[in-house]
C-alpha cells in the first residue's frame, strides 16, 4: 500500500453505537428545498432540461435574477410539524434535509452570509423547527451540505492563479465556519450528506479537509460522515490510493442500487433515489418514468437485503407543503411498513443464494430470516437453499401469523416453501427461524418422497 496521510483512517465498517444505529435505519427521507422550488424548473416561460435545483447552472438564467428569488422565499403553509407526521406514517429512520445546496442559499440564519432565510420575507430559521420536529418523532437528522456554492464569490472550480488560491482560502475559512455552525446550532444531528465536492479546487484540498473532518469528529463525537466529503492527496474521492474507504459509508449510490453483495465491498451505504427519473427539488414537470410504491418498495428491500439503506427524496412545494405524489407513496409505503417494518429495520444481508421471488434479509443478531416476496412462481412453490447443517425450525406469514407453512424439503437443506394462493396483490413477507442443526437434531421436515 501507498503510505497516505489524508486516506481512509479505518478500514472496515464502524462498529461504534451510533453507527450500528445508522445501520439499522433501513428506510430514509431526503428532503430538497430551497429558492429552486420557487421556479420549479421553468424559467421565462421555458422549462430547462436539467434537474429543478440546478435551473441557476441554466445559461438562459442569470445569477442576479436568480438570487433575487431570495425575496420570494414565503412559505407560508411550512409546518415542520406535518412533514415529520408524514415521514413518522411512512416508516423512516432517518431524514436527510439540505441545509445549503448548490446555489448558496442558506436554510439557516447564518451569520457568514447574507443569502439566508433570514433576509428572506419569511424571515425564520427552517432548520431548526425540523431538526425538533422529527427528533420528537425519533428520526434521526441528517444535514445536506454542499461544499460548491454559486453565490459565494470566492468558490473556484479550480485553482489556476495566486488570486484563485487567496480567495479559495477565504471560502474554505467559510466552508469551516458554516459546518461548526451548523455543528454548533443543531447538536441532535446525527450526521453530515456532503456534495458538491467533485471539482478540482476541493479536491486539491486533500489536508484541510481531512483537518477539517477530524475537527467537527472532535466536535460531535459519533458524528456520521459519507465517503463524498474529502478526496486524498491524490486527488482519489469515496476511496484512496490503497482502495479503502473514507469516511463512514459510501455515498456513491445516488439513483443506482448494487446488484450483488460483492459491489458493496463490506461497507455501509445508503442509496438515495428520486420518485421521478431526476428531478430532487420540487419540479412543475415530471419527465419520465414516475416510480411506483410497489417498484419503490422493491428497491427497498433490494438495498437492505444487500446491507444498506434506502433514502427516497421529496421535493417541497415553495408554500412549504408536499405534493400530492409524494404524499400518495408516503402513504402506500407506510402502510406496508405497518404491517412488515420487521423485515426492514435491522435487516442484513443473509447470505443466502438469491431466488428469484424475491429478496432475503436477516434479522441482525438473531436466527431469523425474512422473505420479501415480490415475485410468485407460476408454481407457487419458492425455493428456499440454506447453508448445509441449517435446518428451519418455524415459517409463518408476517402479515398473518397464523399462517403456517411447513417447507418440503428437496434436497440438503433445500425446501420448497407451497404458497396456500395463486395470486398476491402486495409484496409480503415469510418469516423462516433457523436453526444449526449441526448437533444433527434431524431434519424437521420429511425428505420429498
Ligand atoms: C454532476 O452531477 C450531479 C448530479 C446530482 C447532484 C446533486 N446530488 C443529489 C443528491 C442532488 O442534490 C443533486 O442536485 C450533483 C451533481
Amino acid at each position: 500500500p501507498i503510505a497516505l496521510q489524508h486516506g481512509a483512517h479505518r478500514i472496515g465498517r464502524r462498529t461504534d453505537a451510533d453507527m450500528e444505529k445508522w445501520r439499522a435505519y433501513g428506510l430514509g427521507q431526503f428532503i430538497h428545498w430551497g429558492l429552486y422550488s420557487i421556479p420549479a424548473g421553468e424559467w421565462n416561460g421555458k422549462q430547462y432540461s436539467g434537474a429543478a435545483e440546478w435551473l441557476k447552472s441554466w445559461k438562459e438564467v442569470s445569477a442576479t435574477a436568480y438570487d433575487s428569488l431570495m425575496y420570494q422565499f414565503n412559505p407560508t403553509k411550512f409546518n415542520a410539524e406535518s412533514w415529520a407526521e408524514t415521514a413518522k406514517q411512512m416508516g423512516v429512520k432517518y431524514v436527510t434535509i439540505t441545509t445549503k445546496h448548490h446555489d448558496g442559499f442558506c436554510l439557516w440564519p447564518s451569520k457568514y452570509t447574507n443569502f439566508t432565510v433570514a433576509n428572506s420575507p419569511y424571515k425564520k430559521d427552517i432548520i431548526g423547527p425540523l431538526v425538533k420536529a422529527y427528533d420528537k418523532r425519533g428520526i434521526d437528522v441528517i444535514l445536506y451540505f454542499s461544499i460548491m456554492d454559486w453565490h459565494n464569490p470566492d468558490w473556484r472550480y479550480d485553482i489556476k492563479t495566486r488570486e484563485d488560491s487567496i480567495a479559495f482560502d477565504r471560502f474554505k475559512q467559510f466552508t469551516r465556519n458554516q459546518l461548526l455552525e451548523l455543528l454548533t446550532l443543531y447538536p441532535t444531528a446525527k450526521g453530515l450528506w456532503f456534495d458538491g465536492t467533485w471539482d478540482k479546487s476541493w479536491v486539491k484540498q486533500a489536508a484541510f479537509a481531512d483537518s477539517l473532518e477530524k475537527e467537527m469528529r472532535a466536535m460531535r463525537p459519533g458524528l456520521i460522515i459519507g465517503s463524498r466529503f474529502r478526496a486524498d492527496e491524490y486527488g482519489k474521492r469515496h476511496f484512496d490510493s490503497n482502495g479503502n474507504m473514507m469516511g463512514d459509508y459510501e455515498q456513491g449510490w445516488e439513483r443506482k442500487i448494487p446488484e450483488k453483495i460483492a459491489d458493496v465491498h463490506g461497507n455501509d451505504w445508503d442509496c438515495v433515489m428520486t420518485v421521478p427519473e431526476n428531478q430532487w427539488g420540487y419540479s412543475k414537470v415530471w419527465k419520465g418514468h414516475i416510480k411506483t410504491t410497489d417498484e419503490l418498495l422493491e428497491m427497498l428491500a433490494k438495498c437492505v437485503s444487500l446491507d444498506g439503506n434506502f433514502v427516497l427524496n421529496f421535493g417541497p412545494k415553495p408554500d412549504g407543503t408536499l405534493r400530492t405524489e409524494e404524499l400518495d407513496l408516503a402513504k402506500g409505503i407506510g402502510e406496508w411498513m405497518g404491517i412488515n417494518s420487521e423485515a426492514i429495520y435491522n435487516g442484513e444481508y443473509a447470505g443466502l443464494v438469491k431466488q428469484d421471488w424475491g429478496y432475503y434479509v436477516k434479522k441482525t443478531g438473531t436466527n431469523k430470516i425474512y422473505m420479501l416476496v415480490f415475485n410468485v412462481p407460476v408454481s407457487g412453490a419458492l425455493n428456499v437453499v440454506l447453508p448445509s447443517r441449517t435446518a428451519i425450525s418455524k415459517v409463518y406469514d408476517l402479515g398473518n401469523p397464523g399462517q403456517n407453512y411447513a417447507p418440503e424439503e428437496i434436497g440438503t437443506s433445500a425446501y420448497f416453501i407451497h404458497l396456500k394462493q395463486q395470486t398476491f396483490k402486495r409484496p409480503f413477507v415469510i418469516v423462516l427461524e433457523t436453526a444449526d442443526n449441526s448437533k444433527n437434531s434431524g431434519a424437521q421436515y420429511q425428505k420429498a418422497k
